[in-house]
């Protein structure tokens, strides 16, 4: 039986229906999925097939798109969240987790989720999909989040946090986790046998030899120093801003930085059509397209799906490894 990528629907009111739909037509004949969320929220034409177990999503795929029906209680209109949806959003992330878990399905691919309307109006505990999927894991799980397309891969250490959170929660434990977990997934699954990390600084110049910021002199130098004698292929902390030009990302797989806007700056403006979010360090595999509910398009029927296309065909060739 070939196993389908669960997609959970993400915030009804954005763009996320749409282009896993869109996707759905690029898609049907190579990529077996299931949506996961409510029909009423996919574009008015989408040939939807209700199916009750992702075991029946393969089979229905050249009849139209596979929908796990998850009935919404509120009314969200493009743009317009409706809190009364936020719950429903939120379980079918919960849901998807457990179709994969309990081997029912390959992956999970999130559509986008509107973290303010989740917390306005179901009080999630949690500022994005990553953190979430991570609680969900259990057991311990780290989970990384890495934004990866041909041009560059970024991981960034600390991420859904304000800006003046950032040096208190950039601890040596931290980072040296986010190395050990994007070395090993490059490997498991990416397929990158020794893997080169870019170790970004902090401060501008990555501290100027300490006239400009201490965590580089004080501890991250030292940290990966003693990471490269354990065998990582490690350099840095690097400046930051000269380190995403063509010729220094020919000089590694994948840019540590150390905090959200730092990584994800580059690889938006290099590729933000093509850009896939995956989660490392989770016991199943999960991937995203790189943009988010984008409520200003929503409804109009021109998002681009290439980066959901991108996110399915990466989760369907790491289930592959
Ligand atoms: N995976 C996710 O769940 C995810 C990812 C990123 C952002 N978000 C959330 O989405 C919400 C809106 O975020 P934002 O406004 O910063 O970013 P955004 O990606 O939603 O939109 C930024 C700009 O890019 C455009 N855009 C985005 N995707 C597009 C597409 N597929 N085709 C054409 N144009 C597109 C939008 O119209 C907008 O002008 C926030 O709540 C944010 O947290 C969620
Ligand atoms: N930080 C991500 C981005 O800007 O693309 C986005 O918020 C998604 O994060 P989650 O996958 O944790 O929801």
């Amino acid at each position: 039986m070939t196993l389908p990528i669960v997609i959970s629907c993400g915030e009804p009111a954005g763009i996320g229906p749409e282009v896993a739909a869109k996707a759905y037509q690029v898609l049907r004949s190579t990529v077996p999925m299931a949506y996961v969320g409510d029909p009423r929220h996919l574009p008015a034409d989408t040939p939807v097939v209700g199916i009750d177990h992702p075991s029946e999503a393969a089979n229905a795929m050249a009849q139209g798109l596979p929908v796990l029906t998850y009935g919404f209680a509120g009314h969200s209109t493009p743009g317009h969240p409706d809190p009364k949806d936020a719950q429903g959003v939120i379980d079918v992330i919960a849901a998807c987790v457990d179709w994969v878990t309990q081997g029912h399905a390959s992956a999970i691919c999130t559509a986008p989720i509107h973290k303010k309307a989740l917390q306005d109006g179901a009080q999630f505990a949690y500022p994005g999909h990553t953190e979430y999927l991570e609680a969900l894991a259990g057991n311990g799980a780290h989970a990384v989040m890495m934004l990866a397309s041909d041009a560059l891969r970024v991981v960034p250490t600390t991420i859904h946090i304000p800006l003046a959170d950032v040096p208190a929660a950039l601890t040596p434990a931290v980072l040296r986790d986010t190395i050990a977990i994007t070395h090993r997934d490059l490997q498991r699954q990416f397929q990158i046998n020794a893997p080169r990390l870019a170790i970004a600084g902090l401060n501008p110049h990555a501290g100027e030899g300490g006239k400009m910021g201490r965590q580089e002199v004080d501890w991250i130098a030292d940290l990966v120093r003693d990471m490269v004698a354990e065998g990582y292929d490690l350099t840095g902390p690097l400046p930051a801003d000269t380190m995403f030009h063509a010729a220094a990302r020919a000089k590694y797989d994948a840019a540590i930085c150390m905090y959200h806007d730092q990584a994800l700056i580059p690889i938006k403006t290099l590729a933000f059509d093509k850009g896939v979010n995956v989660t490392l360090g989770l016991p199943f595999i999960r991937t995203s397209p790189d943009h988010g509910t984008a409520f200003d398009i929503a409804g109009k029927g021109i998002a681009d799906e290439t980066s959901m296309v991108e996110a399915l065909k990466l989760a369907q060739k790491m289930s592959k490894t």
